[in-house]
């Protein structure tokens, strides 16, 4: 298994992998009244090239360390990281420049202009003066007619395009962004996926982690849920979201319910605003048919009806919910 792993990294263009963690662990250690933290216990997982990854995850569940070892910002305790290919350990500079990272805070230097700001980072990733995209990559990001402003006079949503911008200077095959919209307005943050989905579009392998689960559901090719250092789940967005044996009669009658009716025990009801009843189920064993004619028998005359899916949030509370700190 290592044989094979090792043999991998040596030819990149073999391998399939954006990112390939192999048991990979984070403590940090003991410090005041702090006791050792595991932060990662044993991480194994695979980000496909060309995806758009979600890295999901409670406060606190080890997104931000996982992120980080890639970045090559904190040193992991144990186990493997591949970075388009490079092992973080024997090929760290090529790894570091495969991967691009929009950290979560929006510290930028407020002595640079936005075009200062991409050159000196593309200077510190030695990309060539003439190989910079300085405008191209300013004005991918709506801020042409800020190249030249003061730092300190972008708004919130600019200073995060600017980070993304400057993830993007040595133009890496992986860009991360970690919790890319947290405050940042409903027009700017769609401004900010249609760009994310273009640079997919054009082979870059997206790793993101973000709050918003509808965000992640309609965005992502493929989610991981990390909680509490481990992967509880990786799978394609709609495997995982079909994963939750629950789906939702909506029910809405000729006149409308103040109680629910007798008749419907074993399922899980509600009167919901409107005199709507909400029958909740499980298709995997319970049929819809059957749910119909006790509604039948308890003299409900039915107007009309609906199904509703499961959410990557119902699927994101159970796995979350049920295992303590
Ligand atoms: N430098 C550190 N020293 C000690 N403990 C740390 C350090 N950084 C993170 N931790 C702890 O490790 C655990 C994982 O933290 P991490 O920041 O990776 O989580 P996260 O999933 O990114 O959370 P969030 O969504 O809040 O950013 C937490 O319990 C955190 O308190």
């Amino acid at each position: 298994m290592d044989m094979q792993a090792q043999t991998a990294s040596k030819d990149p263009a073999a391998r399939t992998a954006a990112i390939e963690a192999r048991g990979l662990r984070k403590t940090y250690k003991a410090s005041n009244n702090e006791p050792e933290k595991h932060a990662l216990k044993g991480v194994d997982l695979v980000v496909p090239r060309g995806s758009i990854f979600g890295l999901l995850g409670p406060n606190g569940a080890g997104k931000s360390t996982f992120i980080n070892i890639l970045a090559g910002l904190v040193m992991k305790t144990e186990g493997e990281v591949d970075v388009w290919g490079f092992n973080i350990d024997q090929n760290p500079r090529q790894a570091r420049a495969s991967i691009g990272v929009v950290p979560q805070e929006l510290n930028i230097d407020p002595f640079f202009t936005p075009a200062e700001a991409l050159e000196l980072q593309a200077g510190l990733y030695g990309v060539p003066k003439s190989e910079r995209r300085t405008m191209e990559i300013l004005d991918a990001m709506g801020l042409a007619d800020k190249a030249n402003a003061y730092a300190r006079t972008l708004s919130g949503g600019m200073r995060r395009r600017l980070l993304v911008g400057k993830a993007m200077v040595h133009s890496p095959p992986v860009i991360v962004l970690d919790e890319p919209t947290a405050g940042v307005d409903i027009e700017l943050r769609q401004q900010l996926w249609a760009y994310v989905k273009q640079l997919n579009e054009r082979g870059v392998t997206i790793v993101l982690t973000t709050h918003y689960l509808e965000e992640a559901e309609s965005l992502c090719d493929e989610i991981a849920i990390i909680n509490h250092g481990e992967v509880v789940a990786c799978e394609k967005t709609p495997d995982l979201v079909a994963r939750l044996d629950r789906k939702s009669l909506l029910v809405t009658p000729d006149t409308p319910l103040d109680a629910v009716p007798a008749g419907l025990d074993g399922y899980q009801t509600q009167i919901l605003p409107g005199g709507l009843l909400e029958i909740a189920y499980r298709p995997s064993s319970q049929n819809v048919a059957e749910i119909l004619d006790r509604v039948n028998q308890a003299g409900i005359a039915i107007r009309d009806l609906s199904i509703e899916e499961g959410h990557l949030e119902d699927v994101f509370l159970e796995l979350t919910r049920s295992k303590a700190a």
